[in-house]
């Protein structure tokens, strides 16, 4: 047997986006690997036959091929793919054959879906008219994204191809996106998310049909918060989609909502659940291909979707009356991605112990059918956590877990890193985080918790840190800290913590009102508050809405109560600071102004500077950029791990 270390990332697959042929008899789904002589990540299709077992490449995957989906025949197989350079649309006999490419656009596709006749209709932007200078001239609020740079003029628009090749042919125009396309089920309409209001601050998408034979956009739901994945009910009197009616605050649950294409009344159909759609569990171990939609059953009275619940993701199902049912079994399970046919489900499911492999299910029994990932396993000391809770000082109860070395052994005392989640409104999980099992592997216990905050534990929950942040969830944290250092065989002369984004937010504000850690590793995070709000992507809605209405011209002085820098000059631990230069959520000003501070302050510190990388190094960087980053974590705590007790 032999360690988890950073290298083991190369030999790491991850598979996900399962997706039922319509006779049910074929599943194809996407596997990622890394290639670590090009340093880059290769995602092909491959198709399990379900009477067979056999398990197939269908495509190459000499770059990343994703988002398979059947043509409503079976016929043809669709795929985005980025083997011309850009995320392309192709199409294929699903006997196989050569792939052909139907779209040639300068910024690739976004999304894409089926019509009943063979044809498809995808969401791209529409290439810029002529070619203009370098020189960017700005006048919206969302004129960049982190991961996709500057948006550029041109909106994204919806565009009718054909499987022979011909087209496109521009169905929406005007200056407003449209995304998240979903046909009827005669063909006559598509339904797509757009926001066509001028106000640029607080935007919501709304859902909006257009008739394919007279080109009339009609509003069908007003959005009021988040608005995406619309998805037709097989009788065409309903759409399915996830959303919320919240404005633009991530501190909510997004549901599952239905709107009738008749009358127009919409109404969430998973409140009750107080849970949010879809996976909120973070790992580094996952290559996400996958759009998660509502799935309908074939007599549109049930939905499937996912939902995050205590650190695991299930499949539930629920019917117009809103009855809801968890579907999957059991606990300790993370379902990235799903498809449904006929009262089976196939699923990616990710463990502690391992990446995503896919499962299929029928009348609760559950068989594996893809073990990418075992050999390597076999060979390697997997840590398995162990779940424990604590009480906050005002009661509420925190989740958390403890990764301990392998071979661990109560009489001896070990050095123990915090961990912290990002957001905040995500959470951590019953999943496998190569990270984690890193420092484990290098005799370091990790403890990973969920305080307030964190999503999966109810609304309220998630609220918990609204408007203070550095207040109640830094006492979740240190008290949880406390709590475990306190255990017999933890060394609490050896305590360490990292965390990225609102996690390096934390691991800032920790390290300027505690001195309890030998060292800090902060990531991708902020100091700020302030500059942050004029900086980042997001920082004119999403730092306003999290210091609860805080905003820079008001509230200065709160804002900067709340922001690392104005505490540097308490700083003692020495702290390691790894960032992105093309990070647009937390920019690099973020960590040059700490790192400044610091240095100034005479503190030890070191910043470390990926080029070429944005806010998600440490979950689709390039594969060498991340072991090196993991390497300077270790590194940095090996470095100061004191004689033990
Ligand atoms: C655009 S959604 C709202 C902001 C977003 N929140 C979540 C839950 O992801 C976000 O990017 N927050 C950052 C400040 C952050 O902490 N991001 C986390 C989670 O993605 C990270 O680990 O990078």
């Amino acid at each position: 047997m032999r360690p988890i270390t950073t290298q083991t990332l190369f030999s790491l697959q991850f598979s996900g986006d399962p997706q039922f042929s319509p006779d049910g008899q074929s599943i194809v789904y996407v596997k990622t690997t890394i290639n670590q002589e090009e340093n880059k990540y290769q995602s092909q299709i491959c198709k399990y036959d379900r009477k067979t077992g056999r398990d197939i490449p269908f495509t190459q995957g000499l770059a990343q091929d994703k988002l398979p989906k059947f043509s409503q025949d079976g016929s043809y197989l669709a795929f985005v793919s980025t083997r011309s350079g850009t995320p392309q649309l192709f199409v294929m006999l699903t006997d196989g054959g050569e792939p052909k490419q139907l779209t040639f656009f300068k910024k690739g596709v976004k999304s894409y879906s089926w019509m009943p006749n063979n044809q498809l209709v995808v969401a791209a932007r529409k290439d810029d008219a002529n070619e203009k200078s370098d020189v960017r001239v700005v006048n919206t609020l969302r004129y960049r994204g982190n991961g996709y740079g500057f948006y550029g003029d041109e909106p994204i628009h919806l565009w009718l191809v054909q499987v022979d090749g011909s087209g496109p042919q521009q169905i929406t125009d005007g200056n407003f996106d449209e995304t998240d396309p979903t046909v009827s089920p005669d063909g006559k309409k598509i339904a797509f998310v757009s926001w066509r209001e001028e106000n640029q601050v607080e935007v919501t998408p709304s859902l909006y049909t257009v008739d394919l034979d007279t080109g009339l956009i009609d509003l069908t739901y007003q959005g009021k918060g988040s608005v995406s994945h619309p998805v037709y009910s097989p009788n065409g009197k309903w759409i399915a989609f996830f959303g919320h009616e919240h404005g633009e605050d991530s501190g909510y649950n997004t549901e599952l909502w239905v709107v009738s294409t008749g009358s127009g009344e919409a109404r969430s159909l998973s409140r009750s659940l107080d849970r949010p759609v879809g996976n909120q569990v973070g790992t580094d171990a996952r290559y996400e291909t996958a759009e998660v939609s509502p799935i309908w059953d074939m007599d549109s009275q049930k939905i499937y979707f996912t939902a995050t619940h205590e650190g695991d993701v299930y499949v539930y199902s629920v019917t117009l009356d809103e009855k809801i049912q968890k579907e999957t079994p059991g606990d300790t399970q993370v379902v990235t991605s799903f498809s449904y046919h006929s009262g089976v489900i196939a699923y990616a499911k990710e463990t502690p112990a391992s990446p995503a492999e896919l499962y299929l299910q029928q009348n609760k029994e559950i068989q594996q059918i893809t073990y990418h990932n075992t050999p390597l396993f076999k060979s390697l000391t997997v840590s398995v956590p162990e779940r424990t809770k604590f009480q906050a000082r005002d009661g509420l109860e925190i989740n958390g877990w403890l990764l301990k070395p392998p071979g661990f052994s109560s009489d001896q005392r070990y050095p123990l890193v915090l961990e912290i989640h990002g957001g905040p409104h995500s959470s951590y999980g019953n999943t496998f985080l190569h990270e984690f099992q890193v420092l484990a592997n290098s005799g370091y216990i990790v403890l990973y918790t969920n305080p307030r905050g964190s999503h999966g534990y109810g609304e309220a929950f998630v609220r918990g840190s609204i408007g203070d942040w550095g207040g109640k969830d830094y006492e979740d944290l240190i008290d949880a800290v406390d709590a475990v250092a306190r255990l017999p065989y933890v060394d609490r002369n050896n305590l360490f913590v990292t965390g990225g984004s609102y996690g390096g937010y934390m691991t800032n504000w920790m390290v300027a009102h505690t001195h309890i850690f030998k060292a800090a590793v902060t990531q991708r995070s902020i100091c700020n508050l302030h500059s942050m709000i004029g900086t980042s992507d997001i920082g004119f809605w999403f730092n306003v809405k999290e210091l609860d209405g805080a905003d820079i011209w008001e509230d200065e002085e709160f804002i900067l109560s709340r922001s690392p820098i104005r505490y540097a000059n308490r700083v003692q631990t020495p702290v390691k600071i790894i960032h992105s230069e093309e990070d647009f959520r937390c920019p690099m000003e973020q960590a040059e102004q700490w790192f400044t501070a610091l240095k100034r302050l005479g503190v030890e510190t070191e910043l470390v500077r990926f080029p070429n990388e944005n806010h998600d190094l440490s979950r689709n960087g390039q594969p060498e950029h991340r072991v090196e980053r993991l390497d300077h974590i270790v590194g940095w705590f090996n470095q100061y791990l004191g004689n033990k007790e």
